[in-house]
């Protein structure tokens, strides 16, 4: 039987759109992932979620918002009811946007009022409380956010995160209405539309606020958030049919590509460095991009082909200050390409299994392996789907959000059977 998506989901960048999915997936709903913009005349499939991970993070606003309509569009023409824009947990933007402006364009699009904003992940330990983002016991601004490479968070009040990317109004739902139930917390949002907030930054500490949250937003067109909340809605839909997930991964070489500096990363690349080879891109004086990758090709190819091997970047905050001046502003983009072309030369020379670090890293790596859909299957971890391409020679992949995961994910990411 054929069906139109219940919700559509745009995710700005692919780590985040695993995640999200399998969020939705877990609660329960038939959910497809896709990579990129989708062709205008490709159909959508025939699933309750659809999920399109777009890279549109780190964009020039007007990017972010053309693509993030050109999705919005396709997945309008094909039914989609409701719709649930997905952005980081720590709620990754610069004052630029790209979170308030391809917010403020989903609600102009669809002719909505207001949303709400929530990227609680309390199972990652992030929360919102005064319209405060914690990190664990940490403020966003205190966390290793602070020196994201691409996104710095130094301010942890969601609010003035929000104001300077939108000319609407923000506003905020309290943790006290949330506790009093939908009963409570429908009433108040209301009262805020009601004054022209067009923003409401929601708190949520746990997941009965998130429940709270999206019963009291359930009729809503369009809702806002990590994939906490996101899952929260799907259980408040009750989805009882998710096809089965894929159990086996293909057998073949396994490469882990590294591109997140963040402190969980950093951990985990310790680990995978200690167990397999591994190359290191660390630009020097006089490196062009062009150098920086024949000397990791030259390295791929020398590399066994029968023991996993990892490509990195990842550094520390100290370590990235000393080599910055080489490609300036270009650095992370520079670091991308090399390692979306490392993947896919593994990928060409054997390997089937590609664990990515980080959300940028991995939105480099999947377009340079030309994925434009996988199936959603078993969580390595929490938030951290493997996702299996369709085809003859299908490849698994791991797209580990920079910040998520136990020390030695990226290991048993590799040799787990
Ligand atoms: N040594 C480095 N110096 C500067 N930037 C780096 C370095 N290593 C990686 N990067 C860049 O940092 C960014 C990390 O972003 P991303 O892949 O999204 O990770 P995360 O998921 O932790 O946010 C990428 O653009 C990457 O190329
Ligand atoms: O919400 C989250 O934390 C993740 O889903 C996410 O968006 C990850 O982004 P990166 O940390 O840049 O991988």
């Amino acid at each position: 039987m054929t069906q139109t998506p219940w919700l559509g989901c745009i995710a700005d960048d692919y780590t985040g759109g695993t995640d999200v999915a399998a969020a939705l997936r877990g609660s329960g709903l038939s959910t497809a992932l896709v990579f990129g913009v989708p062709e205008p005349d490709l159909p959508v499939p025939d699933n309750e979620v659809v999920v399109v991970a777009l890279k549109t993070r780190t964009t020039p606003p007007g990017e972010a918002v053309q693509q993030t309509l050109d999705t919005l569009r396709w997945l309008k023409k094909g039914g989609a009811q409701q719709y649930y824009v997905k952005y980081c947990s720590t709620f990754d933007s610069t004052p630029a946007g790209n979170i308030g402006p391809v917010v403020d364009a989903v609600l102009d699009e669809l002719g909505e009022e207001a949303t709400v904003l929530c990227p609680a992940s309390p199972e990652h330990g992030r929360t919102v409380f005064q319209g405060h983002l914690f990190v664990n016991d940490q403020l966003l601004s205190e966390s290793s956010m602070a020196t994201h490479p691409l996104t710095p968070m130094t301010d942890s009040d969601l609010r003035r995160v929000l104001a300077p990317q939108s000319t609407h109004p923000v506003g905020h739902l309290s943790r006290e209405c949330l506790v009093g139930g939908s009963q409570v917390a429908q009433p108040r949002l209301d009262e805020l539309r009601g004054q022209g907030i067009r923003h409401i930054i929601a708190d949520a500490v746990d997941d009965t606020d998130l429940l709270t949250l999206a019963a009291a937003t359930s009729s809503w067109r369009v809702t806002t958030g990590g994939a906490g909340l996101a899952r929260a809605h799907g259980e408040v839909r009750a989805g009882q049919n998710p096809p089965a997930v894929p159990a086996t991964l293909p057998k073949g070489a396994a490469v882990i590509i590294a591109g997140s500096c963040s402190s969980a990363t950093q951990g985990q690349v310790a680990n995978a460095r200690a167990l397999f080879p591994s190359y290191r891109l660390s630009p020097s004086n006089g490196d062009t991009p062009e150098s920086l990758w024949e000397e990791a090709q030259a390295w791929l190819d020398s590399a066994p082909t029968d023991v996993p091997v990892m490509v990195y970047a990842t550094a520390s905050a100290e370590e990235r200050a000393l080599t910055q001046h080489v490609f300036g502003d270009k650095t992370g983009t520079v670091l991308e390409e090399v390692l979306a072309k490392a993947a896919r030369h593994a990928v060409n020379r054997g390997a089937r299994r590609v664990v990515v670090a980080g959300g940028e890293t991995s939105g480099a790596v999947v377009q340079a392996l030309g994925v434009r859909s996988v199936l959603v299957g078993q969580e390595a971890e929490r938030g951290v789907p493997w996702c299996l391409t369709t085809g003859e020679e299908p490849i698994a992949l791991l797209l580990k959000s920079g910040n998520f995961g136990l020390p030695d994910l990226l290991t048993r990411a590799v040799t787990q059977p």
